[in-house]
């Protein structure tokens, strides 16, 4: 199994065309190689560190002109540096200011001291910090480098603010979260806000840390894009600027087969919703003509329930063998509702087989849950025409190593499960995160909480299969699902049903 991430140097090529520097997301691993090229570039490091703690300063003033006191807890690294020098800057714009550190101050070394000798006080010890009312604590405790759990002397500042209720604002990230996996190492502060450098790292987009970087501001320090942009790794923000060159053309000339014909399976009489959903999306996804695909005996069950969307009666391998004779239908959505697990792996096989694309969703991938590397054997090679769309629950079905690997981020999870199956993946939830199998992976932020509701993922699996049918290539098709996915959800509000989904599919976004 070809694990091992070695993305192209052509990739660098890819991102290019798609470069928007507020898209990227930057490990603290991308993050010491941009540094490292920072200052071979001459860039002075400290001044970095000096626009960085003025920024946190300039945010707290501006975010927080009520508070009695601005309370700067300072860590043992450089984030703890950014820390002195926004005591520094309170201090000149007149605030009132305390400054406790964890650990010996006089054993900081580099930028931080010199920090630390510009601020001129000397800070108390972390434990002597009683909360007041009025306070305002100013996070730069630990940031990037947070290596391991938090030691006990932050556990019981975290723990003290966060009964005093007391607003926190994080230099770069809130302490305790790690900046790769955005997960709680021993506790961490819940931050009204985090003010971080130049791009947002995975930590304030992976859950939990998403929730507990409360806003992310993110400021220029001064590094230039161009670095960023070389260093930075594979992954990004889930926008439309990564994918907007790789929309469907809609010209005026368009044919309902140009636009491509999607097939959707549908379950037995007893579950044949999940398959209209998704088939419903599909046709307002941008699919030219959609067809359910229905056993015999959910015929009637489906047929009573269809406008625009076409109905065949297909119950069995050898009637799907002859409608792959028909090489307009291009793209397959299997899973949502399906049920038979045998018939889902003899389908993903036939359709693998005459090179169609598939999305397998729900159900189909459950049907591989003994097999998994059938599954990916069969969509080996050549373009990537499998999309896989598990939950968490689902992953583990398919990936149970990955998923049983506590060192892994979900970024790194996405990525290798990508690699392994030959398939664009969409690893699901409030963080979905999308990747490619060479390497490339976005995270999506546009979804509101109350998109998660039954059948919202037949509808995304719909969406899928209609951009896959239009010629997207795999990636972008799923990226650009989850995205309108979202979107819709936004736009059918609070209390949706999933059934309000299809309608509320916007259009492409404005190029
Ligand atoms: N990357 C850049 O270009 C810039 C980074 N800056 C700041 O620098 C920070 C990163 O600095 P560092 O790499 O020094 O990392 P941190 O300051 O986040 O922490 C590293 C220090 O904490 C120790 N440590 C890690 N985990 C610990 C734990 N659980 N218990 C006790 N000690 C622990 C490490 O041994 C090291 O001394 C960023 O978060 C940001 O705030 C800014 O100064 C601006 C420029
Ligand atoms: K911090």
């Amino acid at each position: 199994m070809a694990d091992d991430l070695a993305p192209a140097a052509s990739l660098q090529a890819w991102w290019g065309m798609h470069q928007e520097i507020d898209t990227l997301i930057i490990t603290p691993r991308d993050m010491g190689r941009i540094d490292a090229a920072a200052a071979a570039s001459g860039l002075a490091s400290y001044g970095l560190m000096e626009r960085a703690g003025q920024a946190v300063a300039a945010a707290a003033l501006r975010r927080f002109p009520g508070a009695h006191r601005f309370v700067v807890l300072c860590g043992p690294g450089n984030n703890g540096g950014d820390g002195y020098v926004a005591a520094r800057a309170l201090e000149a714009a007149g605030a009132e200011v305390a400054v406790h550190a964890l650990g010996d101050p006089s054993a900081l070394r580099g930028d931080a001291a010199i920090a630390l000798r510009h601020f001129g006080g000397a800070p108390r010890a972390l434990a002597e910090y009683g909360p007041r009312p009025g306070d305002v604590v100013v996070d730069a405790l630990f940031g990037a480098g947070l290596s391991r759990d938090l030691p006990d002397e932050a556990v019981q500042v975290v723990e003290a603010v966060r009964r005093h209720a007391l607003p926190v604002l994080a230099v770069d990230l809130p302490s305790g979260i790690d900046g790769r996996t955005g997960e709680v190492r021993g506790a961490a502060f819940e931050a009204v806000a985090t003010v971080t450098f130049m791009c947002r790292k995975p930590g304030h987009l992976l859950l939990p840390g998403r929730t507990l970087s409360g806003d992310v501001e993110v400021f220029d320090i001064g590094i230039p894009g161009r670095i960023l942009a070389v260093h930075a790794g594979h992954v990004r923000v889930n926008t439309p600027y990564v994918w907007r060159l790789a929309e469907p053309q809609q010209t005026g000339a368009t044919h309902k087969y140009v636009r491509g014909h999607l097939a959707v399976f549908s379950g037995p009489a007893t579950a044949t919703g999940a398959a209209r959903l998704s088939a419903a999306a599909g046709l307002r996804a941008g699919a030219g003509l959609v067809t359910v695909l229905s056993p015999t005996d959910a015929l009637f069950a489906n047929a009573a329930r269809l406008t625009g969307v076409m109905l065949k009666d297909v119950d069995g391998e050898a009637d799907l063998a002859a409608l792959l004779e028909d090489e307009r239908l291009k793209t397959f959505v299997l899973g949502p509702g399906f049920g038979d697990a045998g018939r889902a792996r003899a389908y993903a096989g036939l359709i693998a087989a005459k090179g169609r694309r598939l999305v397998l969703d729900a159900d189909g991938i459950s049907a591989f849950r003994d097999t998994p590397d059938a599954l990916f054997g069969l969509f080996a090679g050549g373009d990537t025409r499998l999309v896989l769309t598990p939950h968490d629950g689902e992953f583990a079905r398919l990936f149970p190593d990955l998923a049983g690997d506590g060192t892994l981020s979900k970024i790194d999870r996405a990525q290798k499960a990508a690699a392994r199956s030959h398939a664009a993946v969409i690893l699901k939830g409030a963080d979905t995160v999308i990747a490619a199998p060479d390497g490339r992976a976005l995270v999506n932020e546009n979804a509101p909480p109350w998109l998660a509701t039954a059948g919202s993922g037949d509808v995304l699996a719909g969406i899928v299969g209609a951009h896959l049918t239009q010629g997207m290539p795999a990636f972008e098709a799923a990226a650009s699902a989850v995205w309108r996915h979202g979107e819709a959800g936004s736009i059918a509000g609070k209390g949706l049903t999933a059934e309000d989904l299809p309608e509320a599919i916007p259009p492409w976004p404005a190029a």
